[in-house]
């Protein structure tokens, strides 16, 4: 494909996807994501944390760069191409192989039913990466990436593994069409705190040695801080400050990211482990206005933040979505 170094791996601009949902004779619009930007560079692969609290908007951002959801407006570029007009020639000749997702619950993917290397033989057929004897040889490389081998996995049912190991083949199904990013929906949260840590630095090494870039979609700034090169904090659909993780989480500008920092007990993951840190619990109610969605809580709110609604602003390396950094 026709793709330069200095092209975005991803190219994610004012992006928004608009629900609407019909209850009686009136219709709500909801904007999941809503003027979404950010972009992933070509040359140097990173994780880039998106966080944020439940119902923010995460999934349905994921769910766009998968292709599986269309957004309303704005752009989705992967390698330059817009993934809304992929034909589904295109997204299965390339794309799929490009773009693999990892999902939060390895047994909710593989069917106790189901020998668990059938998952990984038929990723391997449905996409053509090798043929006879090679299979096996790709589908054993794949695991031995995430420490496994297809001797120690071959024949054996999902509840014949532990959830770290399960979670490590759905990562290793991932890799077997050699993809550039992962997009990896709370990868960790079904597995105990202990098997955390080895899943996320399996990212770090994924990102180091094989050139892999991951989305990495969290609720727990915690593992975020420990994992991500860069994150974007979400919320109601906004991205409202994005940056490096030490700046953005270390010294945060934007009062919501300060707030939901203050939740944790703090952002060093060896300390945080045994404290299973999360976002802060969920607004009861957020008063929809014409200004910043966050302004019915924010302590720095000013007259402007009810009526106008803030670009992103740079400040301190990182790009901010609020009124005090204009
Ligand atoms: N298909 C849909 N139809 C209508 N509303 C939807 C749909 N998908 C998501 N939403 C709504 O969009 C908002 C964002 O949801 P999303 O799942 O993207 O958030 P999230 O940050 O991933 O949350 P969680 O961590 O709970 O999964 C929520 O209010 C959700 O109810």
């Amino acid at each position: 494909m026709q793709h330069t170094l200095d092209q975005p791996l991803l190219e994610i601009d004012h992006l928004t996807r608009v629900f609407l949902s019909r209850q009686g004779l009136s219709v709500t619009r909801l904007e999941a994501v809503d003027d979404a930007s950010l972009t992933l560079t070509a040359g140097k692969p990173e994780i880039y944390a998106l966080a944020g609290e439940s119902g923010s908007g995460k999934t349905t951002l994921a769910r766009m760069v998968l292709g599986l959801e269309r957004p309303s407006e704005g752009t989705l570029n992967y390698k330059g191409r817009s993934v809304g007009e992929l034909s589904a020639r295109d997204k299965r000749t390339w794309f799929y192989k490009e773009v693999q997702p990892v999902f939060q619950d390895p047994f909710a993917t593989f069917s106790p039913m189901k020998r668990i290397d059938s998952y990984l033989y038929e990723t391997a057929r449905n996409y053509q990466v090798a043929k006879g004897a090679d299979v096996d040889k790709r589908i054993d490389e794949a695991l031995r990436v995430v420490g496994l081998t297809l001797a120690e996995v071959r024949g054996r049912y999902p509840n014949e593994l532990s959830g770290g190991q399960a979670q490590r083949v759905s990562i290793a199904r991932a890799l077997i069409t050699r993809p550039s990013l992962l997009v990896a929906d709370e990868p960790v949260s079904m597995l105990d705190a202990s098997l955390r840590m080895s899943i996320l630095n399996l990212f770090k090494d994924l990102r180091d040695k094989e050139g892999v870039a991951v989305l990495y979609i969290t609720h727990d700034l915690a593992t975020a801080y420990y994992t991500a090169d860069r994150i974007g904090v979400m919320l109601r659909g906004w991205i409202v400050e994005t940056g490096p993780v030490e700046r953005v989480l270390g010294s945060p500008l934007h009062p919501y990211t300060q707030l939901l920092k203050s939740s944790v007990p703090q952002a060093d993951p060896d300390k945080a482990w045994s404290a299973e840190p999360t976002l802060a619990p969920r607004p009861v109610t957020f008063p929809v206005s014409g200004g910043c969605k966050f302004a019915a809580r924010c302590p720095k709110v000013m007259d402007r933040c009810r009526v106008e609604i803030p670009a992103s602003y740079e400040a301190e390396g990182r790009s901010v979505k609020c009124f005090l950094y204009a």
